[in-house]
């Protein structure tokens, strides 16, 4: 039974704005004066550090990293989903001394080594920024991406993982004892898959300070919908941002980073000029991130429940005529019945929802599901709102 909308009234009343904790890591830029979260990224030469920017954060093919550069010198990117961030690309040579910038700047660091990378020098410069950054900033996150996975067979993956993350630990034991209860994180990651976004999704987490409220959204939404699983994801660069409580399994994670590909990759073919004059679009366009998708505004209502859309996406919302985005989509999983169907509504202009559904409710109840989203929607402006003001100057 599909219940009705659900009140975000405590949500909204005490929540983001009422009980935040304070902003960690976050350091204005001086190139538009708003507070972003830094990360570091670090690694020895062609570990992989500017494959996992540039696939995450600049919609780069995988086979395409094969062609990026040396980093010679830092890089700074920006990147707006929910929190603003600033990623620092260094070059495999930088050091504690060389960073040029004070390490309890960065809320995170993540460090990326070659999974075939067993030797020494690696994990010698691994523990010299641990040790530099647990001095600095006890509480920044430090994460261990095991890099190319994907090139060695499951067992010698596994056995090369725990033995890096062996060696780490036995080298900071042996520097201080007192280093035992560094809190590392170690995922293994490629680019071929969407291991790398899983591992960054859960770096971004630890980011979000308003988690635990998109976390209430979602629970909410999935028990109000009768969804088994719900995601609010970055459309760009398709991290998930919040999940509902349930555990993530990695086949729906991947199913629905490949549906939200598709719909990145094939918006450009629904094009359509009724979505354009359907919508009234701002006089001067709101400012852009480095999103591929416009920051047109998001409808309270993005499609009508009376028009069918399983297995065909809804016509894009259209902003300057090159830049679009889907205002809702669905897609059918297993036919037969009870069968079971992955939705998709734009909730802002860089997130979006994945839910699956069963079918028979999706079909049976789609004007709940809407009015559930709207609600959901609602609550997540809300917080992104709040986020933008407590960064803003
Ligand atoms: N097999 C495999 N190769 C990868 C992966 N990620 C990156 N590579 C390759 O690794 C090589 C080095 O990648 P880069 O991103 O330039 O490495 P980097 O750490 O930025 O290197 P520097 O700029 O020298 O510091 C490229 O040929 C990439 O195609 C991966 O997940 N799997």
């Amino acid at each position: 039974m599909v219940n009705g909308p659900p009140s975000y009234a405590a949500t909204s009343a005490s929540g983001p704005s009422a009980q935040r904790p304070p902003l960690n890591g976050h350091r204005t830029s001086s190139v538009d004066a708003i507070a972003r979260t830094k990360i570091l990224l670090l690694g020895l030469r062609r570990a992989g550090k500017t494959s996992i920017q540039q696939v995450l954060f600049n919609n780069l093919g995988p086979k395409q990293t094969f062609y990026l550069e040396t980093t010679m010198r830092i890089v700074k990117h920006n990147f707006d989903t929910v929190i603003p961030l600033e990623i620092w690309d260094c070059p495999g040579n930088t050091t504690v001394e060389t960073i040029g910038a004070p390490l309890s700047q960065f809320a995170t660091m993540i460090f990326v080594i070659d999974i075939r990378d067993l030797y020494n020098q690696p994990i010698s410069r691994l523990v010299e920024f641990i040790v530099a950054a647990y001095q600095a900033n006890p509480n920044m996150s430090l994460e261990v991406f095991v890099h190319k996975a994907e090139k060695l067979q499951e067992d010698d993956k596994i056995e090369n993982f725990r033995q890096i993350h062996e060696r780490v630990a036995d080298r900071l034991l042996d520097i201080s004892p007192e280093y035992e209860q560094v809190q590392l994180n170690f995922h293994l990651t490629s680019v071929y898959d969407h291991s790398l976004h899983e591992a960054f999704s859960k770096v971004l987490h630890k980011l979000v300070d308003s988690l635990p409220y998109l976390e209430d959204l979602l629970n909410v939404f999935c028990a109000n919908s009768q969804s088994p699983k719900a995601f609010l994801f970055d459309t760009t660069s398709r991290l998930y941002i919040a999940t509902d409580a349930s555990p993530v399994d990695s086949a729906t994670f991947n199913l629905c980073c490949d549906y939200l590909q598709m719909l990145n990759s094939f918006g450009t073919l629904y094009k359509s000029a009724t979505a354009n004059a359907r919508r009234p679009l701002p006089a001067t366009p709101p400012p852009s991130s480095s999103s591929t998708y416009s920051l047109s505004p998001v409808p309270t209502r993005t499609s009508d429940p009376s028009t069918p859309t399983t297995g065909t996406p809804s016509p894009p919302i259209t902003n300057s005529g090159h830049e679009l985005f889907y205002p809702s989509a669905s897609t059918s999983l297993h036919p037969s019945t009870p069968g079971t169907t992955l939705t998709y509504h734009l909730i802002t202009p860089q997130l979006a929802l994945l839910a699956l559904l069963p079918t028979s409710i999706y079909e049976g109840r789609r004007g709940l599901i809407e009015f559930n989203v709207v609600f959901f929607r609602e609550g997540v402006q809300e917080i992104c709102q709040v986020e933008k003001e407590s960064r803003a100057g």
